[in-house]
């Protein structure tokens, strides 16, 4: 193991990771808070504004994968549907698999500069993450508690505001609505025997009704579904703390973009549209895992500096004064204030661990098993 490689896995390099992350997003959270006032005045301003800042906070997370980690997605698509992608909005069909799947979501968003404004259908627990969870506040991502009779009005009315938004953005549906485990796959592949469905080797069973009414609320405003099929070459499992150790994964994303009129308007037609979507989808999974690639040619459009430059930015900006109260409690700090520091210091770690642990599999909801169906 490298110098380097080593230096990445140091608790001293993750704490000053996580410091940077936190204290820059909760500043970045106070600066959408002073935004409020702005959007009675001028809410296309306000948005502009929020979707920049939210690039400063989900930036710095594509810098770790793909700077830190060495992380690169391997795009499969076609070229020429490529030189639409950023120039539209478009739904995203993505499998939910994998616990870094955002983030070589936010890599594809980031390199057709989408990143600020993407958005997408989340569980509403989410929303109480402090830096992310708050940021999607302001960026109008669209929370559901996944019980339709309480979720369906304000679901629709998200989605209807959407329809003025003033920068290209892509909405991503998992539309299997939580993450696959072995469990929730042998009881929706029972839910999929009932209907009279073919069982899915590599999804759980798509829930219809939200890709449905994205659709309907979106038509006139998304040009097109772009389905997305996200695997790891050599069956690896990769985490955000493997990100963060630095540890490099091999990620291949297939897109396929699918115009909006080919989508049935009729909820059954739709409901049967999608179901067949995810067939061909998990079709895709198994051939990858006989042959280790996708369909079609690979693309590489270009890693652009600034996710780097913003994350360098803030790290400086907030290691300074970090740098600067350190050295003053080493010369002149009292036993009460060194002690005060180690706290808010364990405290950062502690804060950022349990923000890892929500993407962590084995912490998924039990959504999807008997008591909520
Ligand atoms: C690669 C490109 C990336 C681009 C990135 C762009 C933007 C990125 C921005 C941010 C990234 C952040 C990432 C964060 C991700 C967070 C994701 C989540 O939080 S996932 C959880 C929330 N999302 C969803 O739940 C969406 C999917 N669900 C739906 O859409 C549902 O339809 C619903 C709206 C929640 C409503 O669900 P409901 O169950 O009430 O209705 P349905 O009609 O859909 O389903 C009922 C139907 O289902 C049958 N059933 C029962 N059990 C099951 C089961 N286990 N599996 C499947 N189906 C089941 C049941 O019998 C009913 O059938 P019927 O209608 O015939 O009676
Ligand atoms: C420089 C950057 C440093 C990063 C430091 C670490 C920061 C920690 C960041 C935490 C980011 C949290 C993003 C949360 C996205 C998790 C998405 C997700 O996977 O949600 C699960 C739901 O879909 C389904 O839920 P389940 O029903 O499976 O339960």
């Amino acid at each position: 193991m490298g110098l380097v490689q080593w230096l990445k896995g140091t608790f001293l390099c993750h704490l000053i990771i996580c410091y940077g992350f936190l204290v820059s997003g909760l500043l970045v959270n106070l600066l959408q808070i002073c935004t409020l006032p702005l959007w009675p005045i001028n809410k296309q301003l306000a948005r502009r504004i929020n979707c920049k800042l939210g690039y400063s906070i989900t930036s710095q997370s594509v810098a770790l994968l793909e700077w830190w980690s060495g992380t690169e997605v391997t795009f499969y698509t076609d070229p020429e549907n490529c030189q639409l992608y950023g120039k539209e909005n478009a739904i995203v069909v993505l499998n939910h698999n994998f616990e870094i799947d955002f983030l070589c979501g936010w890599t594809f968003c980031d390199r057709f500069g989408v990143l600020g404004a993407s958005k997408c259908l989340a569980k509403k627990e989410l929303s109480y993450l402090p830096v992310i969870g708050w940021m999607w506040y302001f960026l109008e991502m669209v929370f559901i508690k996944r019980k339709w009779e309480e979720d369906e009005r304000s679901f629709v009315q998200s989605l209807q505001n959407l329809r003025d938004y003033p920068k290209k953005f892509w909405f991503l549906l998992h539309c299997e609505g939580t993450r696959f485990t072995e469990e929730k796959h042998r009881i929706s592949m029972e839910v999929a025997e009932k209907k009279g469905l073919p069982k899915l080797k590599h999804h759980l069973l798509p829930r219809t009704k939200g890709f449905w009414v994205a659709v309907q609320n979106l038509r006139g405003t998304v040009a097109a579904v772009y389905c997305c099929t996200l695997n790891f070459r050599n069956n690896e499992t990769p985490t955000l703390l493997g990100v963060i150790n630095g540890k490099k994964y091999h990620p291949d994303l297939y897109i396929r973009r699918i115009p909006l009129e080919s989508v049935p308007e009729d909820e059954a037609e739709c409901s049967v549209w999608l179901h067949k979507l995810y067939q061909e989808k998990d079709q895709f999974q198994e051939d990858y895992s006989q042959t280790g690639c996708f369909p079609g040619p690979v693309i590489t459009p270009p890693r652009g500096p600034w996710a780097l430059i913003n994350w360098l930015g803030w790290t400086c900006l907030l290691l300074y004064p970090l740098c600067l109260l350190l050295v003053q409690l080493v010369n002149y700090g009292s036993i009460l204030t060194i002690l005060a520091t180690v706290a808010f210091c364990s405290a950062v770690s502690v804060g950022v661990r349990w923000m890892i642990g929500q993407t962590e599999i084995k912490r998924s909801s039990s959504y999807g098993v008997p008591l909520n169906n």
